[in-house]
């Protein structure tokens, strides 16, 4: 059974303070066109679930449609981080991640309707640590894998150096720690800076 770990992208969905909220309308109604609806969409990419190209935060990073799908779908291993409100690497450093390449991380235990005001951080080691144990992607259930004020984004750069993939916004609620398989395709919009993705797993 595949699960759904995707925020319902609607109206009102939390939404980075000042960014372009999600909006979906019929611009073409049946009736108008004679034969069918037709919805359009405006959204920020960094809305919702969705993955960040390195070009977000890097004016030479590869963007979304060059990212290879293979880092999107496969084994993965969630990863309880609740209590914790800095994720460190001695915290990582301790859990067994059984050879898997993609790590998700719980850190609520249901996501809030509201964007959130604390979230916890990453800290910039935790991609050398990462990178040591063949990690590729890096996925959390937070607007960010940075602090909400941070210009520098560090834990961002420093994924990426480590060719890191990061997946932001999943909705982990019902989700137990375990070895899981993943898919969470982002769309393939040419030259952009993230996508949403619809991310789903399945108990191995
Ligand atoms: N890094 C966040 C997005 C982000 O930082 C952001 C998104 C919209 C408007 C402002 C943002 N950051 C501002 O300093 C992300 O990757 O989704
Ligand atoms: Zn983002
Ligand atoms: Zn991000």
């Amino acid at each position: 059974m595949w699960i759904d770990i995707t925020q319902t992208m609607k109206k009102g969905m939390p939404n980075w303070p000042g960014d372009t909220p999600f909006s979906f309308e019929i611009a073409y109604t049946k009736q108008q066109t004679g034969s069918v609806n037709i919805g359009k969409i405006e959204t920020s990419l960094h809305t919702g679930t969705h993955a960040d190209a390195p070009f977000h935060f890097d004016n030479n990073g590869p963007t979304i449609d060059q990212l290879d799908v293979n880092t999107f779908i496969g084994d993965c291993l969630v990863i309880d981080c609740r209590p914790h409100s800095i994720i460190s690497a001695a915290f990582l450093q301790a859990i067994d991640f059984q050879g898997v390449q993609r790590i998700l991380l719980k850190t609520v235990d249901r996501i809030s309707d509201c964007f959130p005001q604390h979230i916890p951080i990453i800290d910039a080691e935790v991609a050398a640590l990462l990178k040591e144990r063949g990690v590729f992607l890096l996925g959390v259930d937070n607007p960010s894998v940075d602090s909400l004020t941070s210009k520098e984004v560090q834990a961002h750069h420093a994924l990426y150096a480590h060719q890191i993939q990061i997946i932001e916004g999943l909705d982990l609620s019902c989700i137990e720690p375990g070895l899981y398989d993943f898919i969470a395709l982002p769309l393939k919009i040419e030259g952009a800076d993230g996508a949403p993705v619809r991310a789903v797993i399945r108990k191995k």
